[in-house]
């Protein structure tokens, strides 16, 4: 798979570098089950006229920049993105830096100057796809702006489950309930956090339950806090692990969220390496225990039934 940057505007200058392809259009935040549909509708009608499928993103994601905080918490950040995106067959990613001069484009710029210089042959949007200045213009406007250049739109429409509209807030929305395995069934594949192990409070070795720190790579959304079984990419190779995420209250009032895993059959140093966690099942709130003895047991209790329900998960491919 090709990831081609843009930083510019183009300005009908750069279509040199571009060939003709289908081109999927979206932020795709997850890359759930409903964006996985929208790519395979691009790859089937790339098949069908031999030209490659790419998919145009942005980064920073626009709500990064536009947002009142100014930052949002993502679903799939870049790498993450790049990875399901290769596995969805996609041949080219067209990243564009979503700067707050391409967010003041005018519908006929997005389409004529900067769209037309990319040579799709198709887009392929969602049925709510906006774009243009803040976001002001939708689907029947891109149909009218891009068929003037000869670029035909394809529009998808929405894919649901258990009767909702299968969205990235929908996703996030679930998440914060602690619902991974809902997330899982709506994602296509189980929700993932990168991180890199850093040194903690030294404290799980003495409670003989050592557990890899992990501060993710990028602001992830993450679930809420608990107790959840998950699977661990060391080195190739995948750990079953129980993992905390919350403050640690038996010990601290008032501490910064932590991800903390303990890997069930693991021996050995994981400092500075970057780890791929899956949550695959949600365990149990966190608690503040009155004593360590408690905690102790309890964790004791959270890894016999990690092992119990591992079994549920055989079928998963990594
Ligand atoms: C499976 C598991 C469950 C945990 N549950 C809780 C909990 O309910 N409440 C809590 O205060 N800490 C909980 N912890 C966090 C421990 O307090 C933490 O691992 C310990 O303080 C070690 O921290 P350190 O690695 O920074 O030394 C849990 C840890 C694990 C691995
Ligand atoms: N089974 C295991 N699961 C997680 N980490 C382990 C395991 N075995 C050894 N380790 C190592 O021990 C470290 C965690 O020990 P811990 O006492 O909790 O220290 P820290 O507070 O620095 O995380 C991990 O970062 C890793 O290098």
């Amino acid at each position: 798979m090709e990831i081609i940057q843009i930083t510019d505007l183009l300005d009908g200058n750069g279509s040199a570098a571009f060939r003709p392809t289908v081109m999927a259009l979206g932020n795709f935040d997850g890359l759930h089950i409903g964006h996985q549909q929208l790519i395979a509708r691009a790859r089937a009608l790339a098949e069908t006229t031999g030209v490659p499928v790419s998919v145009l993103t942005f980064s920073p994601h626009p709500r990064q920049v536009l947002g009142k905080g100014g930052y949002t918490h993502l679903l799939t950040p870049s790498d993450e993105k790049m990875r399901v995106m290769q596995e969805l067959g996609v041949d080219i990613v067209y990243v564009v830096h979503f700067s707050l001069d391409f967010a003041a484009l005018s519908a006929e710029d997005f389409v004529f100057r900067f769209l037309g210089a990319l040579l799709p042959q198709t887009v392929v949007v969602g049925f709510d796809y906006a774009f243009g200045r803040g976001g002001k213009s939708d689907t029947s406007q891109l149909k009218l702006l891009a068929e003037q250049i000869g670029i035909d739109v394809e529009i998808v429409g929405a894919v649901s489950a258990y009767g909702d509209k299968i969205s990235s807030t929908l996703i996030r929305e679930k998440l914060s309930y602690g619902d991974v395995r809902l997330v899982q069934e709506l994602l296509g594949r189980p929700y993932s956090i990168s991180g890199t192990v850093m040194h903690g409070e030294k404290r799980g070795r003495l409670l003989g339950f050592p557990t890899a720190n992990v501060e993710p790579n990028d602001p992830y959304t993450l679930p809420k806090n608990g107790v959840y079984l998950v699977r661990v990419l060391v080195q190739q190779t995948w750990n079953a692990a129980v993992l905390n995420i919350g403050t640690k209250p038996t010990f601290h009032d008032d501490h910064r969220r932590t991800l903390e895993a303990h890997l069930l059959d693991f021996e050995g140093d994981l400092y500075g390496q970057t780890l791929r966690i899956q949550l695959l099942d949600f365990l149990r709130d966190e608690k503040k225990f009155f004593s360590v003895d408690e905690l102790i047991g309890q964790i004791h209790a959270d890894v016999l039934e990690a092992k119990t329900r591992l079994h549920t998960f055989s079928g998963i491919s990594y």
